[in-house]
């Protein structure tokens, strides 16, 4: 005969489901000083090892997907994935550029609990060779020694360390972080995509493109590691880019490797859109500094959702680059090259 099962009482949650024994509680504190330092697959593999970790691994997940910027920005600036699991890109952020680093990807606290440091770990000025800037208490809009030094339209000057105003100057445009809300998305063909999450006006200051930076021999090492990488790894991207300032000769005068593939910023996330796409890229130098910094511009307004996007570089000019090392350009403009820019580094 069959047993009849009686129909179960709903039971009522105890104090000792609702919490962790205590034990597991001082676990969860050890593991939350311990387990934001871990990268992604490292994460992945402890939160294999028992309930604790796997919840405390969930945890910090949600969190790094909450914030790229990991708090050293003044907006965070979310993933969104609905294309497949991938939750977060794991790098290690800085807001501004930084000597290269001698680890391969150094580690960084990133989405533990309240006691997660919202300080950077990287040193601003590193190319901190003080130069003379102006004497202003004050700079007027407009009215500043250092906006005349500006040489044409793609290299601008603004205050920096070397000058007598301060951080309030309005001649620091570019010094005082992201300011517009951004959101890193996820394309099946691109990968991850900075986005505007707002209506931002032309002429806005974006971001700059921070990252490490590298001497062109040490660019040409990594660049070939990088495309080792892309030939084993499909969803390898790297981040490496090469600024060439002109003289009015034409001629290179100064080369500028920022590698934002291990450490870096937003700017990391840019795709390339053959049609130039809607930034515009300006070299800036602030007293203080004896490099440029390159800077994104909103090169008219740009919608809210709308993907920011700029040109990699000219397909055209790379005419003898092997086809084996091209990626397909997935821009969807309707100039699009095919593939894109590969320089050789
Ligand atoms: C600086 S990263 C940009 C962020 C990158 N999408 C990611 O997921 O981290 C450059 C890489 O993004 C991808 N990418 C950039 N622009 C692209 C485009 N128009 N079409 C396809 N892939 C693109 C390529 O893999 C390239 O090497």
């Amino acid at each position: 005969m069959e047993k009849q099962s009686l129909p179960k009482k709903p039971r009522r949650l105890g104090e000792s489901q609702l919490t962790l024994p205590v034990t597991d509680n001082q676990f969860l504190r050890c593991a939350d000083l311990i387990l934001p330092w871990l990268n992604a697959p490292e994460l992945a593999a402890v939160s294999l090892t028992c309930k604790a970790s796997s919840f405390i691994s969930r945890s910090i997940t949600l969190r790094r997907s909450l914030d790229a910027a990991r708090s050293l920005e003044n907006l965070p600036v979310p993933f969104l994935n609905a294309v497949d699991s991938k939750r977060y890109a794991d790098f290690a952020y800085t807001p501004f550029q930084i000597p290269a680093s001698s680890s391969p990807q150094p580690r960084q606290r990133w989405g533990g609990g309240a006691s997660d440091a919202p300080a950077s770990q990287f040193e601003m000025n590193v190319v901190g060779e003080s130069m003379c800037g102006c004497e202003c208490e004050r700079c007027e809009e407009g009215y500043c020694q250092c906006l005349a030094l500006a040489a044409g339209a793609e290299i601008v000057n603004e205050c920096g360390s070397g000058c007598g105003c301060g951080s309030d100057c309005p001649n620091r445009v570019t010094q005082k972080g992201v300011l517009v809300r951004l959101k890193i998305v996820r394309d099946e063909k691109k990968g991850w995509c900075l986005c505007s999450d707002q209506l931002i006006k032309k002429d806005q200051f974006i971001c700059e493109y921070a990252g490490e930076l590298l001497t062109t021999d040490e660019a040409r090492r990594r660049q070939t590691i990088y495309d080792k990488l892309r030939s084993t790894q499909q969803s390898f991207s790297s981040a490496l880019l090469v600024i060439r300032e002109h003289l009015p000769s034409g001629q290179a005068c100064l080369r500028i490797n920022i590698d934002a593939t291990s450490i870096g910023n937003v700017a990391r996330f840019i795709n390339h859109s053959c049609d130039g796409g809607n930034l515009s890229t300006v070299l800036l130098r602030s007293s203080g500094a004896l490099l440029p910094r390159l800077c994104f511009f909103a090169a008219r307004d740009i919608a809210a959702g709308e993907e920011l996007s700029f040109s990699y570089g000219d397909v055209r000019l790379t005419p003898g680059e092997s086809t084996e090392k091209k990626l397909n350009c997935s821009c969807g403009s309707s100039c699009c090259f095919g593939t894109l820019p590969c320089e050789n580094t």
